[in-house]
């Protein structure tokens, strides 16, 4: 009875054909496709499957669905023994499955084929940059760096200078060994001191010229990575709604240092290719005109191919970026979420989202190469052409007497340099248009207007009291337009009050404090702050007389009393943060810390809760007109209560400074010596009065603190 073997395999298995048994290696994909996450609708490349499968009939190496396992490959008997002939029937079955596969493959990799193919829809990324063209890349390029244009004129001073004199050396090299041969020494002489000054000359000035451009480029990264931050850091926060931390990392990382090669590296070697090219061909036509054409034309089938492989490879370079950066963003989720992950066990899983989009970022990868051969195979046929030209046609002229040895020699020295620098401008178009591909984001970013509160300048108010009302309020996020969050809200905060807001998980409470910290405009009504519409009043002034502590704060990774002074506008001593420390019942524990309030905070050494505490010291330091607090929800509950009642307590103690303030509470527990209490139900306020006058009215209020009561019973 033959055996079965059976193993689940990356790697083909090769087994010696003398043997007597069957063997079958467990393989349930069918060999030639690639799993879904490779690139839609692209024919896929027959051998490119990541488990790379076995096909040999002589071995009888066929498929089964069964193991059992010896050091990693299974031993069965065979359930269902078959005859030798059978089997060899299901693998030429086989065999020409592969064959048809491969037959309807080959054609798909011909230039133009569908396998190259790289369109957007295919990749399944989303592309919303406008596509850049050159001109306009280079054009914004040069407004970053023209404030230091003595470095780029420098740059391409030296470029025409090591340019001209490299040119010349060819005609002065064969010069002087000619006329060595002819004996004329005085000629000879000279020809070798000119070679040597041109040698110099190129030498000095392409240090000169690779230093300058280099200096260029730093230049231009710095600034484009400077604006693009800031032109980031003053989008609306709706922009952050939709776009992901990961994503715009890689702009400002990777993309932004794709761009670097394009004036240290690719502009620099075009021009200095194209006024060589340009030399070497107008030398090539005064030596022989006919000969020089037909180099000219070789040239222009090779200028051809290289604006059509330039073409592909800037689209190919943008969709990398696109890819990189959708890659980039899984990994900092990833780790941002690393402990969810860990507790889940979805390590797998995540391995899996990344390599989903490796494998993407590899398939057009070997599209780029691919189509990098095809240009390379080009370039080299159309070279050894010139040269098999020159031959031949200068041969037949020298043996005719039309041209001397020394005029084919310069020609064919100098076709090769016209050759090489066609190539060199291909190579370097190729880059650029890579570069300006990967810029298209980075330029899209750059170009967004500020959001309007950093452009228009508001009121400033002499004195504020701090009375805020909500005026028939409505509003919905952006990025979900057709749900309304709060609908027509009503209420006011009089100066120095103590105002709750209550409600259940998603009634709408914090958002009506990010429409008081003006982060969104309310899409309808209005909130008036002693009695002037908030949007009418200078945003700056206004966050400045505010402090907010939200419901899981953060911290910087800075030293506990920066933390507290952040944001701080005015002079504060160290008192003073001390004081505001004490305020918000933090000094203690950060006086315990081994280095007090120079110990750098990092995430893993405060609790949540004393990382609120930290934060509410902030928020007293800047001494603000308006307090808001939005208490922490689950973990923090019992701390974050014990927090912000410590907070209403030295607000209402402290009689010099009077403010207003605005406290979401879950722990309804917290509020019970609010002055007010505004009850929040699916975006309306539904009740609305102090403590004892809801429990009276008997409402959602007086519902939730029974639940509450209950649930601590
Ligand atoms: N940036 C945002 N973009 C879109 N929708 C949002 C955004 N922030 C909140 N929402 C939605 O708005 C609704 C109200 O959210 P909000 O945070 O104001 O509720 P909440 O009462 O403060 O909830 P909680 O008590 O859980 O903090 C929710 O349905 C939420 O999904």
């Amino acid at each position: 009875m033959p055996l079965l073997l059976s193993a689940t395999l990356s790697q083909p298995l090769f087994f010696p054909s003398s043997t007597s048994h069957h063997i079958i290696i467990n393989k349930p994909q069918p060999p030639l496709i690639r799993p879904s996450h490779s690139l839609n609708n692209l024919v896929p490349f027959p051998f490119s499957s990541p488990t790379p499968t076995l096909y040999a009939p002589s071995l009888r190496i066929l498929f089964a669905p069964k193991s059992a396992s010896i050091n990693g490959v299974s031993i069965h008997n065979n359930p269902e023994p078959s005859s030798s002939t059978q089997l060899n029937a299901t693998a030429a079955a086989q065999f020409l499955h592969t064959l048809r596969k491969w037959i309807q493959f080959l054609p798909s990799i011909l230039p133009g084929g569908k396998w190259w193919d790289l369109s957007d829809d295919d990749v399944q990324v989303q592309v919303l940059a406008q596509p850049v063209t050159v001109w306009r890349a280079l054009h914004k390029m040069w407004h970053l760096v023209s404030r230091d244009r003595w470095v780029i004129f420098a740059a391409f001073t030296a470029l025409i200078f090591a340019a001209v004199s490299e040119i010349s050396i060819p005609h002065f090299m064969t010069a002087s060994i000619f006329s060595a041969q002819k004996a004329d020494v005085t000629v000879f002489h000279r020809n070798v001191r000119l070679l040597v000054l041109m040698c110099a000359i190129s030498g000095i000035c392409s240090g000169i010229r690779g230093c300058c451009f280099g200096i260029a480029n730093m230049m231009l990264v710095k600034r484009m990575r400077e604006t693009l931050y800031s032109s980031l850091l003053l989008q609306d926060i709706s922009f952050f709604d939709t776009e992901t931390v990961g994503d715009l990392t890689s702009r400002l990382g990777a993309d932004c240092q794709q761009v670097s090669r394009v004036i240290g590296n690719d502009i620099n070697l075009i021009l200095r290719n194209f006024l060589q090219g340009t030399g070497s061909l107008i030398y090539l036509l005064t030596l022989s005109w006919p000969l020089g054409l037909s180099t000219l034309l070789i040239c222009s089938i090779l200028a051809a191919v290289m604006l059509r492989y330039g073409k592909y490879q800037k689209k190919s370079a943008r969709l990398v970026q696109e890819v990189t950066a959708s890659a980039n963003e899984v990994a900092q989720e990833t780790l941002s979420l690393i402990r969810t992950v860990r507790v889940y066990g979805t390590e797998e899983e995540e391995v899996g989202r990344y390599k989903s989009w490796l494998e993407k970022l590899a398939d057009i990868s070997l599209r780029q190469s691919a189509a990098y051969g095809f240009w390379n195979f080009s370039f080299n046929t159309l070279y050894h052409s010139t040269q098999v030209i020159a031959v031949l046609f200068g041969g037949i002229s020298i043996l005719a007497g039309h041209i001397t040895a020394e005029k084919l020699t310069k020609f064919i020295l100098y076709s090769e340099w016209l050759i090489f620098s066609t190539w060199w401008v291909g190579d370097n178009i190729s880059n650029l248009m890579q570069s300006v591909g990967a810029s298209e984001k980075v330029f899209h970013l750059m170009d967004l207007a500020s959001s309007s509160q950093f452009i228009t300048r508001g009121v400033k108010l002499q004195s504020l009291t701090g009375q805020i009302e909500f005026l028939n309020v409505s509003f919905h996020y952006p990025s979900r337009p057709t749900v309304s969050v709060v609908q027509l809200v009503n209420f006011v905060v009089h100066p120095s009050e103590v105002v709750a807001i209550v409600g259940l998980s998603g009634s709408g409470k914090s958002t009506l404090v990010n429409l008081l910290l003006r982060l969104y405009e309310p899409t309808n009504g209005q909130i008036l702050i002693d009695g002037i519409p908030l949007k009418n009043l200078d945003v700056e002034w206004w966050r400045e007389k505010i402090g907010y502590v939200g419901q899981e704060p953060k911290l910087f990774r800075m030293d506990i009393s920066s933390n507290i002074r952040y944001g701080c506008t005015r002079e504060v001593k160290q008192e003073d943060v001390e004081w505001a420390a004490k305020q918000a019942y933090a000094h203690d524990f950060i006086s315990a810390l081994p280095n007090g309030y120079e110990t750098l905070v990092d995430d893993d050494l405060l609790s949540g809760g004393q990382k609120q505490r930290i934060a509410i010291a902030r928020a007293i330091l800047r001494d603000p007109k308006i307090l808001i607090l939005d208490e922490a929800t689950s973990a923090l509950d019992a701390e974050s209560e014990h927090n912000v009642k410590g907070v209403l307590r030295s607000v209402r103690s402290d009689s010099r400074s009077r403010r207003s303030v605005i406290v979401i509470a879950h722990r309804l527990s917290t509020i019970q010596a609010a002055d007010r209490i505004v009850v929040m139900d699916g975006g309306h306020v539904v009740e609305n009065g102090s403590h004892r006058e809801l429990l009276l009215k008997d409402g959602l209020y007086a519902r939730l603190t029974r639940k509450q009561a209950d649930a601590v019973a």
